[in-house]
C-alpha cells in the first residue's frame, strides 16, 4: 500500500489516531474515503526483514474468523532533505508498515482484571473468547498444509471486534511447521508466564507450546490475574471445584434463568479442566487443539433447557412478525435493510410420539407456499417451519405499520402413529387425514391460532414477548435467478455466494447486500452445472454442460483458461485445500475423475475405478493425500492422490446410489457421512470400514450430507423439502427445517458463523442455525 495512502488514512499519523504501542511500532486508525477502518502497524528502524518479512510470507495463507486479517503492507524509502552539520542534505527515510482489519474493542488483556471482580465479562462472553481463541488456533495446527506455530500466544494478543469476537494476532514470532513436529531453537522466543517449561529449560517448539499458553490464558480468563496460578499449589480437582464453585457457581445463578445455570456449571468446570490439561509440565499430557475443540462443542450440546408441559407441541414464537417493505432486488446498505418477509416457526416436540400438523393460514394468497402446510415433528425433535410473505410493494404500502389480528394461522397437531403420514408433505392428504380424524372419537387434535403482524420498520415491531428469544433470521430468495439450484460454494473470506442452476446460469452475489457481483456471462457462453471458488487464486471455476472447465479471476476480471476435460456435462468439481489441484468429474461413460496441477499446466491424472455417475469429490481433512468420492454405482471410494496402485483404493458398498459425501469426527474417530437415494444417510467408520449407523428421517432422497464446520452437528438436505440437523455424537435427530420452497439440492456453510444457505427447487433460504 502506498505511504501516501496511509498518511491519508491515519489523518497523517496523528495522535488522535494512535490506538496502541507494541515494541516493534505503533498502531494508528485508519478510514478510507467509504470510511471503512484499517489498523496500521507503523514499523521503528529496521524491523522490516524481521516482522514484515514473517507476516508477508505466513499471513496472507491464513483466513479464519478469528485470526486478524492482514490487508496489506508498505514498504516504501523516500528522499528527504534534512539539515546535517548546518547544510542540506538528501537523506533516506524509511517507510514500513503492515495493514490489519480493524477491530474496535481492543485486547482481551483489557479484560483481565487482577481479581476479576464480579463486573467482568459475564461467562457467555467468556466463553465465546475461548472457544474462538481455540477454533482460531485449531485452524492454525490443524487446519493449514504447514501448521503454523503461535509461540507468542498471550491475551494482548488476542484482539477484540465490535461483538467480542476474539481473533489472533501478533505473529511476528511464529513458526511454519513442516513434517517434524518438534523443533529447537536458539533464539528467544514468547511472552514470559506463557512460555511452557520444556522450552524455557531446552528451547523446545512445538504445537504443545501454543496449548500451554492457551491454558494460562483460559486460566486468566477464568479466575483472573493475581490468583489464577494456584492451579500449581493443589490438586487439578481441587482447583476444579475451589473455582467452579467459588468464583463461578453463585454467578451463574445470578446472571442467568435457573434452567440454563446446571449446563453453564458443567462448561464451566470443563473449560477448567481444559486449561488445566493444557498446562501440565509434561507436555504429551496435554490435550491437542482438535481434543480442546472436540471437548468445547460437547458443552455446548448439553445446554438444552428443560422445560415441559402438556401440550403435543410447544410453539415459539405465538406471534407471527413479518417485516416488510425491503424489495429484494434492490442493492441493499444500511442495517435495516437486512430485514426480510419471511419468519420461522419453531414445533417442539418434547413427547416420544410422532406429531403431525396442519398450518392454514386464513389468508393463503399472501404467503409464498398457498396450501397449508404440513409434516411431521419426530420425537424429541424441534420441526422449523419458514413462512414467507410475498413480498408485494403495493401490500405492504397499503398496510398499517402494524397489522395485527386480521391475518392468522391455525396450527392443528395429532399424535400419529409409525407409518401413518410416513411420505412426502402433500397437503391434500394431510387435510384428509385431520378431517376423518377429527371425526374419530378419542383422538385429540389440538389447535393453536397464530397472529400475524406486520411491520414496516423494525422500530415498529415492540410486541413480540420479549421473554422468549426471537429465533432464527431467514432471508427467502425466489427471484428468476435464485431458482432450481444445481450446486452451491460459499466464499470463505467474502459475504459471496455462488449458485449455479439447472437453467445452466451461474451467479455470485453479495448476500449481505444482495447485489449480483458476477453472472454466467462473465465466465462463459456455455450453460454451467457446477462452479467453486479457489479463493487463493481469486478464481471462480466452472464445468459446463459439455464437459469443459472455466477458469475466471474474479479480481481482474479476466479468462485464465478454458480447456475440454471429459466429453459430456461435468457432474463435480473439488478444489484441494492446499495443493494446485482441481478434481473434476463427469456423466461420461469412463466415470473418471481426474486431477488438474493448474501449477503444471494443467496437467491431468486420472482415477479410474467407478462404474457409474461420481457425484461428490470431498478431501480428507486429517489427509491432504487422500479423498473419497461418492457415486450413483453404489459406492463411496477413498483414494489415494500420490499412488496409483488399484490395490489401495479402498471400496464402501453403499447398496444405494451414493450422492453426496462428508467426512467427520467422531470419539477421536473419523467416520463418513454419506446421502443415499433411499432417503437415509449412512455412517462409516474408517478405520474399520464398517457401516455404523444409518440417519432415518428424511421422506426421499439426501441430496447433500455434511458435516457443519463450526457445530457438532451433520446437516442433511432432501427431495422431500427438509433439512435435517443431527448431533454429530449422539446422531440424534435434532432439527427439522422445511423452507417449503420444494427440493433441497444443495446446501452450503458460512464459516465462521452458523449460517446456512440452502438451495431448493424454488429459490434459495438463508438462516442461522442453533443448537437446541
Ligand atoms: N488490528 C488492530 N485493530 C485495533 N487495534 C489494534 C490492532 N492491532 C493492534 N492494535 C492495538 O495496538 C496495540 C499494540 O499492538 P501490537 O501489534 O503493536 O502489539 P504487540 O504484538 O505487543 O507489539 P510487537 O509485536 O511490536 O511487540 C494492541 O494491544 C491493540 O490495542
Amino acid at each position: 500500500m502506498p505511504w501516501s495512502l496511509l498518511k491519508e488514512m491515519t489523518d497523517d499519523f496523528s495522535a488522535a489516531r494512535l490506538v496502541g504501542k507494541g515494541a516493534h511500532g505503533q498502531v494508528y486508525k485508519g478510514v478510507d474515503k467509504d470510511g471503512h477502518a484499517i489498523a496500521v502497524k507503523m514499523l521503528h528502524g529496521f524491523h522490516f526483514d524481521m516482522e514484515i518479512e514473517q507476516m508477508i510470507s505466513i499471513i496472507p495463507k491464513v483466513h479464519h474468523p478469528n485470526i486478524v486479517q492482514l490487508i496489506g503492507y508498505c514498504h516504501e524509502i523516500e528522499q528527504v532533505v534534512v539539515e546535517y552539520e548546518g547544510k542540506h542534505v538528501i537523506a533516506a527515510e524509511i517507510h514500513n508498515g503492515l495493514c490489519f482489519e480493524y477491530l474496535p474493542n481492543g485486547s482481551l488483556a483489557t479484560y483481565i482484571t487482577p481479581d476479576d471482580e464480579d463486573s467482568g465479562l459475564d461467562w457467555q462472553t467468556r466463553y465465546r473468547i475461548i472457544k474462538g481463541t481455540c477454533d482460531g488456533l485449531k485452524y492454525l495446527h490443524e487446519g493449514l498444509r504447514s501448521p503454523i506455530i503461535h509461540m507468542s500466544l498471550n491475551p494482548s494478543h488476542i484482539l477484540m471486534d465490535e461483538k467480542m469476537t476474539p481473533k489472533i494476532a501478533g505473529f511476528g514470532s511464529a513458526r511454519l511447521f513442516g513434517v517434524e513436529n518438534t523443533n529447537i531453537t536458539m533464539s528467544p522466543l514468547g511472552t514470559m508466564g506463557y512460555m511452557p517449561p520444556e522450552y524455557i529449560d531446552k528451547q523446545v517448539i512445538s504445537k504443545e507450546f501454543d496449548i500451554f499458553s492457551l491454558g494460562v490464558i483460559i486460566l486468566k480468563l477464568m479466575k483472573g490475574q493475581k490468583s489464577y496460578h494456584e492451579w500449581d499449589f493443589m490438586s487439578p480437582e481441587k482447583f476444579i471445584e475451589l473455582v467452579a464453585h467459588e468464583k463461578w457457581g453463585e454467578r451463574l445463578q445470578k446472571t442467568m434463568d435457573v434452567t440454563l445455570v446446571e449446563g453453564h456449571f458443567q462448561q464451566v468446570k470443563k473449560c477448567l479442566e481444559i486449561a488445566v490439561r493444557c498446562v501440565e509440565y509434561d507436555r504429551q499430557k496435554r490435550p491437542t487443539i482438535g481434543e480442546i475443540v472436540r471437548m468445547l462443542n460437547e458443552t455446548e450440546t448439553s445446554l438444552i433447557p428443560q422445560i415441559d408441559s402438556g401440550l403435543l407441541l410447544h410453539v415459539h414464537p405465538l406471534e407471527l412478525t413479518f417485516m416488510l417493505s425491503i424489495s429484494l432486488e434492490v442493492p441493499r446498505k444500511k442495517k435495516a435493510a437486512s430485514m426480510s418477509s419471511s419468519c420461522s416457526l419453531h414445533l417442539d416436540n418434547k413427547g416420544n410420539d410422532r406429531v403431525a400438523f396442519l398450518l392454514v393460514a386464513n389468508s393463503p394468497s399472501r404467503y409464498l407456499a398457498k396450501d397449508p402446510l404440513c409434516g411431521v415433528v419426530p420425537p424429541r425433535c424441534i420441526y422449523t417451519l419458514t413462512l414467507t410473505m410475498c413480498n408485494n410493494k403495493q401490500q405492504a404500502l397499503s398496510m398499517p405499520s402494524i397489522d395485527s389480528g386480521a391475518d392468522y394461522f391455525t396450527l392443528h397437531s395429532v399424535v400419529v402413529g409409525q407409518y401413518e403420514l410416513d411420505k412426502d408433505t402433500i397437503s391434500a392428504e394431510y387435510e384428509e387425514f385431520f378431517k376423518k380424524t377429527k371425526e374419530k372419537a378419542g383422538h385429540e387434535v389440538q389447535e393453536v391460532a397464530l397472529n400475524v403482524i406486520c411491520c414496516q420498520q423494525q422500530a415498529d415491531c415492540g410486541t413480540s414477548s420479549d421473554s422468549e428469544p426471537t429465533g432464527p433470521t431467514v432471508e427467502i430468495i425466489t427471484k428468476a435467478d435464485a431458482l432450481e439450484v444445481s450446486s452451491m460454494d460459499v466464499h470463505p473470506i467474502e459475504p459471496w455466494i455462488m449458485t449455479t442452476h439447472r437453467a445452466g446460469s451461474l451467479r455470485v452475489w453479495n448476500y449481505k447486500t444482495m447485489a449480483t457481483l458476477k453472472s454466467i456471462q462473465d465466465v462463459t457462453d456455455e450453460p454451467v452445472n457446477v462452479a467453486k471458488f479457489v479463493v487463493r487464486e481469486k478464481w471462480i471455476v466452472a464445468g459446463d454442460r459439455n464437459g469443459c472447465i472455466h477458469v475466471h479471476n474474479y479480481e481482474e476480471n479476466e479468462e485464465v483458461e478454458s480447456f475440454c476435460a471429459h466429453s459430456s456435462c461435468i457432474t463435480t468439481l473439488a478444489v484441494h485445500p492446499t495443493d494446485p489441484f482441481l478434481f473434476s468429474s463427469s456423466n461420461d461413460a469412463g466415470h473418471l475423475i481426474k486431477l488438474w496441477n493448474w501449477d503444471n499446466d494443467w496437467e491431468c491424472k486420472e482415477f479410474h475405478g467407478h462404474v457409474g455417475t461420481v457425484t461428490q469429490v470431498t478431501f480428507n481433512p486429517n489427509d491432504s493425500n487422500s479423498f473419497a468420492s461418492a457415486s450413483k454405482d453404489g459406492t463411496v471410494k477413498i483414494w489415494s492422490i500420490c499412488s496409483d496402485d488399484p490395490s489401495k483404493i479402498i471400496t464402501l458398498k453403499l447398496d444405494e446410489h451414493g450422492l453426496s459425501v462428508d467426512y467427520f469426527t467422531r470419539n477421536n474417530q473419523q467416520h463418513l457421512i454419506v446421502g443415499c437415494n433411499d432417503k437415509t444417510a449412512q455412517i462409516w467408520k474408517l478405520e474399520t470400514k464398517e457401516r455404523v449407523h444409518e440417519l432415518e428421517s428424511h421422506t426421499n432422497l439426501i441430496s447433500a450430507a455434511n458435516l457443519h464446520p463450526e457445530l457438532p452437528i451433520l446437516i442433511t438436505g432432501s427431495f422431500d423439502g427438509t433439512v435435517r440437523i443431527w448431533n454429530s455424537i449422539t446422531y440424534k435427530l435434532e432439527n427439522v427445517i422445511g423452507f417449503h420452497l420444494g427440493a433441497v439440492y444443495a446446501f452450503g456453510c458460512m464459516k465462521g458463523s452458523r449460517r446456512i444457505v440452502v438451495g431448493c427447487h424454488q429459490g434459495i433460504a438463508m438462516m442461522d442455525i442453533s443448537l437446541p
